[in-house]
């Protein structure tokens, strides 16, 4: 039976982390963008969720993104990720791909990696199963469950776990793992694929301070090698991680900069205090 629930796991895991493919088409980024955001409108029942919004990311940024429950920030990183299709707009992935084109599955093989707010990380399996499933590529079922890891793959596993700061805890069940570890393993379950983007949905929701803390450290540290994009509410976090600041508001971007412009941003000001500057 635990054999037969292993298995079963591990489908699911595939299913659901749809693992990048070796054979990676190549991003152009040369005109030093990764993300190309034009355009975008999305409409649920006459509601638009996203209005006209534009959006630039360039290689390597850690972009914070805010803004009031309701702005869009979700279905922004829906459209980005597959699971919604707009009405109109342009998504690009460097110069070359366009993601409009691209099922969900296909987006996560290009190496657009997203975590959403609750971990779902396997709680009867180590630290070190955790990472390992989620390396094994989609070479199938028993690829995943008998094959060995090559030495290339194993080193992969010890960096994240160093990078995640889970190393002493590779043995331990992730169910056993606080709130903030489990958050940083299910990172780590992306960086074992090596994506070049990360978005990151409310990283720090229920962490202790010092959780918070070593995750912002973990964020900042990412950035360079990869592009990273987070949507948080806590406004302390973002300031202690943010360069770049996109503020949205009914689905468009109302304001964009470091935190301090944005904090001083007429328009912001209006809508988070509702009064003019
Ligand atoms: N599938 C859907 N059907 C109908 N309306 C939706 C759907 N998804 C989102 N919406 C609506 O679109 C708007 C934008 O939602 P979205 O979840 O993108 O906002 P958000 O900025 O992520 O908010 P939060 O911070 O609360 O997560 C909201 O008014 C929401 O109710």
């Amino acid at each position: 039976m635990n054999a037969l629930n292993t298995l079963r796991d591990k489908v699911l895991h595939q299913a659901r982390f749809f693992p990048r493919a070796p054979e990676q088409e190549e991003i152009d980024i040369s005109h030093d963008l990764i993300l190309y955001v034009e355009g975008l409108s999305v409409t649920f029942d006459g509601f638009k969720a996203l209005n006209d919004l534009n959006l630039y990311i360039k290689p390597g940024e850690l972009r914070c993104l805010i803004g009031a429950n309701g702005a869009g920030k979700t279905t922004l990183m829906d459209v980005i990720t597959g699971k919604t299709k707009p009405d109109v707009g342009n998504v690009y992935f460097g110069q070359n791909v366009n993601l409009l084109e691209r099922s969900e599955p296909e987006i996560a093989r290009l190496g657009i990696g997203r975590k959403f707010q609750k971990p779902t990380v396997f709680e009867a399996h180590s630290v070190l199963d955790n990472l390992e499933m989620s390396l094994k590529d989609n070479k199938g079922i028993w690829y995943s469950l008998f094959a060995k890891l090559t030495p290339a793959q194993q080193d992969r596993i010890d960096s994240v776990l160093h990078t995640i700061n889970l190393a002493s805890q590779a043995h331990m069940l992730a169910g056993a793992l606080s709130h903030g570890q489990k958050q940083w393993l299910e990172i780590g379950m992306l960086l074992v694929s090596d994506p070049q983007v990360l978005l990151i949905d409310e990283p720090v929701a229920g962490m202790t301070a010092q959780e918070t803390e070593r995750t912002a450290e973990l964020l900042n540290g990412l950035a360079g090698d990869h592009t990273v994009i987070v949507v948080e509410h806590d406004m302390e976090f973002v300031r202690s991680i943010a360069r770049t600041v996109t503020v949205l508001h009914q689905g468009s971007v109302l304001a964009e900069g470091t935190m301090e412009q944005v904090q001083n941003n007429k328009d912001v000001i209006e809508v988070y205090l509702g009064e003019p500057a």
